[in-house]
């Protein structure tokens, strides 16, 4: 289980989103929405460890996340093949094949990750999920650049991932026809802190 309570997200030192509370329970699903700079991002980072919280608590995070970013954070001199066998090596897991069949890479195995497409790009960084064996993913639009069918295959893998007991916590404005839970962050739409600064000059 993720927990985040009286949680407070900062990008640049200032405060994005405040007061959050929510729990994402093994084998659920969690969608964020919200408009354009609205802090999805930042609350993503902020739950994947890349920045630390700026007030409030989360619990069952850490070594548990798999973040998947807009960037696909490929190496672009290494095959497919060896890109997934690199991620299973730095996080300690085997086997690369349910990852290569779930994201239908077979035939693109020997070719180098810089010479992929964007959306053959972005099926390989999410294959990696898979690769990594942590249960929580945090996706942060995962589905950009891929056609219908790589979504399908996407919906696919998240599901069974759920279905494993594991969770996701992500940001998409695609319906991906998964059973999953809606946090709004617009509530949680941070107060500007320089007014109540300067209260204390009233
Ligand atoms: N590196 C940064 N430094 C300072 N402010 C930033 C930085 N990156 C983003 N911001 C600001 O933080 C706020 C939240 O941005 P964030 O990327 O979290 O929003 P988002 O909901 O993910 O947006 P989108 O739907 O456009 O991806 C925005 O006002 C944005 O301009």
């Amino acid at each position: 289980m993720l927990t985040a309570q009286d949680l407070t997200v900062s990008r640049g030192g200032i405060p994005v989103l405040e007061s959050l509370n929510f729990t994402l329970n093994d084998g659920a699903a969690l969608v964020l929405r919200g408009p354009n700079g609205a802090g999805k991002t930042t609350l993503l980072r902020t739950v994947a460890g890349l920045q630390p919280p700026m007030q409030g608590t989360l619990e069952g995070a850490g070594e548990r996340i798999a973040y998947a970013a807009h960037a696909d954070g490929l190496k672009t001199m290494l095959t497919v093949t060896e890109n997934l066998s690199f991620w299973a090596s730095v996080f300690g897991t085997s086997g690369i094949e349910d990852a290569v069949q779930a994201f239908d890479l077979s035939a693109l195995r020997d070719r180098l990750a810089g010479s992929l497409s964007a959306g053959q790009k972005r099926r390989l960084g999410l294959a990696r999920l898979m690769v990594t064996g942590r249960p929580v993913w945090v996706l942060d639009e995962p589905t950009v650049s891929l056609d219908a069918v790589s979504v399908g295959l996407f919906a696919d893998a998240v599901r069974a991932h759920l279905s494993g007991g594991g969770s996701a916590l992500m940001a998409t404005h695609i319906d991906l026809g998964l059973e999953a839970g809606v946090l709004d962050v617009g509530p949680f739409k941070a107060r500007p802190r320089a007014a109540l600064e300067d209260e204390a000059f009233l």
